[in-house]
């Protein structure tokens, strides 16, 4: 793929672009084929890509420059900043957006937060489109609440210009470190959640959930997910590490009882709009962290599906489940060096069936859909 700011040697971040997607892909598999040497795998699916650019349904703006001419984009390691809005992972759709913020902040005054003086207002800008009607949720992450109401004055010249954006807030982030986002939130719209569906099936996006950057992999990542249960004699399953529901609500059907555990309760609000929606008496979604959930239980579900953070879900799950033994796990990880740690503690399974997923194309990151199987199942 192309990209003029890398070729200029102003954005990195991609750095297998020169690649062609073929061989990015096979260098993946290779990956993940030497990660899970030391363990037989039944059957390999073929990898599942989407677009090589456009494809990705979130922008992380780092705010720079001065409130006349800001720049959004990201900062070097020396702190210079540069402008990505022409990055071209961004949808087509995403370019309008960024042109109309532009003089928008300069019209509301929100000057841009310098790093190095510690001074200003406005220090990201955070912009998701929902696949399902191009609905966008514009978050901006300001230092503090000063400028609030000089910003909600401001917002319905934004809103002519752009009637796309369904949900607005500003985002409170005092400290001066890089966690990009505050606690505290505050809505400019009525609406709070932004509409996405994926396979027919109803998500929620909210500030403060997570939720799949690349829409058109992770809707064949939940779908093929789907496909494998529905293919098992599962009746009760868990969704641990659920976010917004996205496996689970995929999975679950009418008769099946399904509970999805998550630390974000924002996330788990969009899991409950979801499921009231689908009209699925039997599933339950809560707020909790999933290892503390999973080790209070007395029952055991046919099938237990995760989906960590990087870092795996560690040994103390992994302890858990062996003692537990479900008859089926289904481990969807971002991170395969922590899944293959994670599987050394699961010796008790068998790797059924594995599938990449190039959710992060351009990067040596990918997903990986792996099926566990207990090991005296036929
Ligand atoms: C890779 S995301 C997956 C989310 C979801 N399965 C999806 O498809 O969008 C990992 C999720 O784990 C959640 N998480 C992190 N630590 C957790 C914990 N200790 N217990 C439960 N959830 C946690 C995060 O908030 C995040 O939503
Ligand atoms: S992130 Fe965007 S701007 Fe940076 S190298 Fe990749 S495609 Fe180019």
């Amino acid at each position: 793929m192309q990209c003029a700011l890398y070729d200029a040697g102003r954005c990195r971040s991609c750095q297998w672009i020169a690649q062609p997607i073929a061989d990015q892909l096979q260098a993946k598999m290779d990956d993940l084929r030497q990660l899970l040497a030391s363990r037989p795998v039944t059957e390999w699916c073929a990898p599942v890509s989407g677009p090589e650019q456009g494809f990705r349904n979130k922008a992380k703006m780092v705010v720079s420059g001065s409130v006349e001419k800001p720049l959004l984009g990201m900062l070097h390691r020396d702190g210079t900043p540069e402008d990505l809005t022409a990055c071209p992972l961004y949808p087509a759709s995403f370019y309008p957006v960024f042109a109309a913020l532009k003089p928008f902040i300069a019209r509301a005054g929100l000057t841009p937060y310098n790093v190095a003086r510690k001074r200003g207002e406005l220090k990201y800008l955070l912009l998701t489109e929902s696949q399902r009607d191009g609905g966008m949720m514009l978050r901006f992450v300001l230092r503090s609440e000063s400028k609030r109401e000089q910003l909600r004055a401001a917002l319905p010249w934004l809103q002519a210009q752009l009637p796309q954006l369904k949900v607005i807030t500003a985002n409170i982030q005092p400290v001066h470190m890089a966690i990009m986002e505050g606690e505290q939130e505050i809505f400019f719209t009525e609406q709070q959640a932004l509409a996405e569906m994926f396979n027919g099936v109803p998500l929620w996006i909210r500030p403060q959930s997570f939720f799949q950057t690349n829409p058109m992999v992770a809707s064949q990542l939940y779908a093929t997910a789907r496909d494998w249960v529905r293919q098992l004699p599962v009746q009760h399953m868990w969704d641990l590490f659920c976010g917004v529901g996205g496996f689970g609500l995929h999975c679950a059907t009418p008769e099946m009882t399904l509970t999805g555990i998550e630390i974000s309760a924002e996330a788990i609000a969009c899991a409950k709009q979801s499921a009231a929606e689908l009209g699925l008496q039997h599933l339950h979604f809560q707020a909790l962290d999933s290892t503390r959930f999973a080790t209070g239980q007395g029952d055991i579900p046919d099938l237990v599906l995760v989906n960590p953070p990087r870092r795996g879900i560690g040994n103390a799950l992994c302890d858990y489940l062996s003692d537990m033994a479900p008859r089926f796990i289904i481990y969807s990880s971002c991170n395969a060096q922590t899944m293959a740690a994670d599987f050394r503690h699961l010796s008790g399974y068998r790797v059924e069936r594995v599938q990449l997923f190039d959710m992060f194309p351009h990067t040596a990151h990918y997903e990986v859909l792996t099926l566990l199987v207990r090991a005296e199942e036929k």
